[in-house]
């Protein structure tokens, strides 16, 4: 088995036991770089915008419950960056088909910038609009991240009955992954600029 396959086992071991994983180092640290140039290039391009939640026509309405701005990456991108993280993305999908028959059929993935004081409130990533995901996939950018700049994921999980919070700090090359229908989760307010990738793995077109 190679070091990724591994890594993707974890992930997969993690998410039937537990309903989410997080696995470091699923990035490596020059693959992280080169990412961090890109979004830099893509945000200085103006091409942002602040997140929504359901319907397009709310986005005033929708910073009190997250403040990031994001920027769909294109699938079909030639930039060697973007190929290189949406091929290494599309190896796991292809692992998870092979080896857990999800039937993945499609990704849709932003780059998310959270700026000082922002946050995403509790919630599921399974609103009206977003039928069909199965997977959440959350790749970090932040490289010397201390506990003190805030911007954790909470995920909630039952355990017999009780809700337990699992706090995950969002460092550079970790990639966290759950179930995207089962879980709550939110970001807790950012003290210092939050940059990641974020995925949902689907079933549809
Ligand atoms: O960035 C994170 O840690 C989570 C983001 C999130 O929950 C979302 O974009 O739906
Ligand atoms: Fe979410």
């Amino acid at each position: 088995m190679t070091t990724q396959e591994q890594k993707f086992e974890q992930l997969i071991e993690g998410v039937v036991t537990n309903g989410y994983a997080i696995c470091d180092d699923f990035l490596a640290p020059d693959e992280v770089e080169n990412l961090l140039k890109i979004f830099s290039v893509r945000y200085q391009a103006g091409k942002f915008k602040e997140a929504s939640i359901g319907k397009q026509s709310e986005v005033h309405k929708a910073t009190l419950v997250r403040g990031d701005e994001i920027l769909w990456l294109e699938s079909n991108s030639t930039d060697p960056t973007e190929r290189m993280f949406l091929d290494k993305n599309q190896a796991f999908v292809n692992y998870l088909n092979q080896t857990c028959y999800l039937g993945i059929i499609d990704a849709e993935i932003h780059f998310a910038k959270y700026d000082i004081g922002k946050f995403y409130r509790r919630h599921r990533d399974t609103f009206q609009a977003q039928k069909g995901r199965i997977l959440s996939v959350i790749y970090y950018l932040n490289t010397n991240w201390v506990p003190e700049n805030g911007g954790n994921l909470i995920i909630y999980t039952q355990e017999n009955g009780l809700e337990k919070s699992v706090i995950v700090a969002p460092i550079a090359g970790r990639l966290v992954c759950f179930e995207s229908e089962k879980l709550d989760h939110e970001v807790t307010e950012t003290f210092v600029e939050r940059l990641s990738i974020t995925g949902w793995l689907l079933n549809r077109k």
